[in-house]
């Protein structure tokens, strides 16, 4: 249980200026399951985040490690403004780009990490930009599974991005932070403060960025070190706070 204060009520935030809500997904709008497929989501969600993005005018990102396409397979079409695969892909809510379109691991470097998880026993999560290696089911591969990611990233000038239970090879110099502050050059997002919700390690790039911008970031469950101000105990609690 986070030992932080919960957050102020939006509306109570808002008295100041106007807020820009930036949500992580898995652990923060979803509680985390056994594998990547298996998280249940409720029905009203992707309606509620909708109403939710209305009632802010268009202020409200989601900022996810899966894909954008991965994220609308499991809400269905979003028109919300979304950042996926750990922020190197940022669309706004009309679906147009934001920087830079990413690409997709060398096939060669893809097949070498199947290999590896195949031999090894880790999950193998294929993502349009990536590859993510899973090892919920037994947490003694963790060390196996960091050294050969940080050959791979070396060899392959690829980054490594840490996840609860999961080690994941994305493209290089992307993270949240920048995709904030991606956002945050645009419409309707700047002038305003900026306050990120997340769960993981990889969401403290995401708070950081908005406390440099004058906001802050709200931490969802009890993982520590963090940067964040505010703590809310559970994804059922953000849903609450944010009337989702
Ligand atoms: O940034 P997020 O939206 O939190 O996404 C981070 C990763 O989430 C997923 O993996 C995590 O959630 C799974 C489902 O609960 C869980 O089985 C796994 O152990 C977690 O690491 C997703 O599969 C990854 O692609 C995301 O990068």
């Amino acid at each position: 249980m986070t030992s932080l204060p919960s957050p102020p009520d939006i509306s109570a935030l808002q008295a100041d200026r106007p807020v820009s809500l930036f949500l992580d997904f898995d652990g923060t709008l979803v509680d985390l399951a056994p594998t990547p497929d298996g998280i249940d989501v409720p029905d009203h969600l992707a309606r509620s985040l909708h109403a939710l993005a209305d009632r802010m005018e268009g202020r409200l990102a989601l900022v996810s490690g899966r894909a954008i396409s991965d994220l609308e397979k499991h809400l269905g079409p979003v028109k919300l403004a979304c950042a996926g695969s750990h922020g190197s892909d940022c669309r706004g809510a009309d679906g147009i780009n934001i920087g830079k379109v990413p690409e997709g691991l060398p096939p060669k470097l893809l097949a070498e990490v199947a290999e590896f998880a195949q031999e090894t026993g880790f999950a193998l999560e294929d993502k349009p930009h990536g590859a993510a290696l899973h090892y919920r089911s037994d947490p003694s591969l963790e060390d196996k599974g960091l050294a050969f990611a940080e050959r791979v990233a070396k060899e392959g000038d690829l980054d490594i991005k840490r996840g609860k239970c999961v080690i994941e090879l994305v493209g290089r110099g992307a993270n949240k932070g920048s995709a904030l502050r991606a956002f945050m050059d645009c419409a309707p997002f700047a002038g305003t403060m900026p306050v990120f919700v997340g769960d993981d390690i990889t969401d403290e790039d995401g708070m950081r960025a908005a406390h440099d911008m004058g906001g802050f970031g709200v931490i969802v469950g009890d993982r520590e070190p963090t940067c964040a101000k505010y703590g809310l105990a559970t994804p059922a609690a953000v849903h609450h706070w944010l009337g989702l």
